[in-house]
């Protein structure tokens, strides 16, 4: 996992890796500005590509400059450079790269306050104007020229951050940024790129390495971790010689009512094809014609049957569809002490419910999406406040939230929230969610630790999305289809040997 660090700890890491490894400040700088060019060249190859380099007095302009000259040393020929002069203060590694690049043949156009600003020609912007040193919105010639180069309708590629967005904390929903199509982002990316409110700043981000000091980094405390795909590979348990259904556990599924079977087969398939062992669907009486039909591996249990069959399963998931079946929630409560999986209409009762929430058995994952979340834990006006939220509530309740998004935050017991990388817009349709509760409960019956499932069943589900949507480019990706990708993309994950 990485550590996401906050504005001010990139800071620290920049300070220490300059005090204690012998690299100055302005070769820190050019490694940056080397890793940009890197990523860079690969998103626009032809070097013909006329590129207009727009920079700050800061560092992060100090890396613009650098980049213009990088460029140029690889036969970008087309590179023209502005500065914006909006302020009185440059920074020493700015000052040493504007008089590398004035060595070279790369035109400079400064603009000082109030100066009228030309049409932009060029075939991509690069966007050097403010990075993580943003200690205010943008106002006057800064929000003009970030106006203006928006509204000239190029691809526009931010160094660092897009100028205008705040790296953390909470992000106001109109505040103007540069709305860039790529970020290069320097060593980890910024938390605000996970939030939705970075939307319209963000449409895709990399990460370059630009040597800071790795150990430091990691033991800076934060609260925030990146999962990836090593931490997969170190929780996913192969399937061993000799085993049988009876080793990977019996997963329950409560859902689904008259209307909304679907639900509850696709967490029932969703659940079969993430490897328990077996998989019970406890389902009204007018479903099982449609499960026998669709899912004829998985078994079928009444209302009535489950009150004697209750310690026969290893975990349980509940809620896809439920609708009126809404008081097996609380039979379950009562007969179950193992963590369970808590989705859909079993949150909605919760939220009309809440002192049942004090009765789940420690460590459940509940997987609220925003509107779940919202009923549950009071209204939020942003996602920095919720995820807040989500953390304390972990933390006061003992349980694993989960809180869905494009990148779904993890909120643990102990205090520490996962971002999960995998996932993609091809995969907002209905479903899904279904999808995920089925593939939690199977990790839950396969005896995974409730925080491993919570993980594994995340990765998977984004994973298998993003195999459709970029291998087979999917422009959708259907919640059947990506039921039916998961061994594959187990199998990809952890070829058998
Ligand atoms: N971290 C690392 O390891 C490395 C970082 N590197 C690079 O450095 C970048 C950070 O550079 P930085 O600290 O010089 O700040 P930067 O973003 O250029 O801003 C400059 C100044 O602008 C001002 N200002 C603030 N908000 C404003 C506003 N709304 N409107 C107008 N002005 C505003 C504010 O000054 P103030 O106005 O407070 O005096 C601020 O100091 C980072 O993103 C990365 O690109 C790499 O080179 C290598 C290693
Ligand atoms: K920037």
């Amino acid at each position: 996992m990485k550590t996401i660090l906050t504005a001010a700890q990139t800071r620290e890491a920049d300070r220490y890796t300059i005090e204690t490894t012998p690299i100055a400040s302005i070769d820190l700088m050019e490694n940056a500005s080397l890793a940009f060019v890197t990523v860079f060249m690969q998103l626009y190859p032809d070097k013909n590509t006329q590129v207009l380099i727009c920079c700050g007095t800061g560092n992060n302009g100090g890396d613009g400059l650098a980049i213009a000259r990088l460029l140029q040393e690889h036969s970008y020929d087309g590179v023209a450079v502005w500065i914006a002069r909006f302020s009185e203060r440059e920074s020493d590694e700015f000052a040493t790269n504007v008089a590398r690049l004035y060595n070279t043949p790369i035109p400079i156009t400064e603009f000082f306050t109030g100066d009228e600003l030309p049409a932009i020609r060029q075939r991509v912007v690069i966007d050097a104007l403010l990075g993580s040193g943003l200690n205010k919105p943008l106002q006057g010639d800064w929000l003009r020229m970030v106006e203006h180069i928006n509204q000239a309708g190029k691809p526009i590629v931010a160094v660092d951050i897009p100028t205008g967005l705040r790296a953390d904390g909470m992000l106001p929903q109109e505040e103007p940024t540069i709305q860039a199509h790529h970020v290069i982002s320097f060593q980890r990316p910024k938390l605000s790129f996970f939030f939705p409110e970075s939307a319209n700043a963000v449409e895709r981000f990399h990460v370059v390495d630009i040597g800071l000091n790795e150990p430091f980094i990691e033991k800076l405390p934060s609260d925030f971790k990146l999962i990836e795909s090593s931490d997969i590979q170190q929780i996913y348990r192969n399937r061993k010689p000799f085993s049988h259904k009876g080793t990977y556990g019996h997963a329950l599924i409560i859902a689904g009512d008259t209307n909304t079977l679907g639900a509850a087969l696709l967490a029932c398939g969703a659940c079969l094809y993430s490897g328990a062992g077996l998989t019970s669907a406890c389902i009204p009486p007018t479903g099982l014609t449609a499960l026998n039909a669709h899912l004829p591996e998985v078994m079928y249990c009444t209302e009535e049957e489950l009150l004697t069959m209750w310690d026969r399963f290893d975990a349980i998931g509940i809620g896809p569809g439920l609708g009126q079946r809404i008081s097996l929630l609380e039979d379950c409560m009562a007969h179950t002490h193992k963590p369970m999986v808590v989705d859909a209409d079993a949150l909605t009762f919760l939220s009309q419910n809440k002192g049942l929430v004090d009765g789940l058995p420690k460590h459940s994952i509940l997987t609220p999406h925003m509107k779940e979340f919202d009923r549950l834990f009071g209204a939020h006006d942003s996602w920095w406040d919720r995820v807040q939220t989500a953390r304390e509530q972990a933390m006061a309740l003992q349980l694993i939230i989960l809180l869905k998004n494009q990148y779904t935050f993890i909120a643990l017991p102990d205090g520490n929230v996962l971002i999960n990388p995998t996932g993609n817009p091809a995969m907002a349709s209905g479903g899904m969610g279904d999808v995920l509760t089925g593939m939690l409960t199977a990790f839950l019956a396969q005896g995974y630790p409730p925080r491993d499932a919570a993980i594994l069943a995340c990765y998977l589900h984004g994973a298998a999305g993003d195999r459709l949507a970029t291998d087979s480019g999917m422009a959708v990706v259907p919640a059947r289809q990506l039921i039916q990708a998961i061994p594959s993309t187990f199998g990809n994950l952890f070829p058998p040997h």
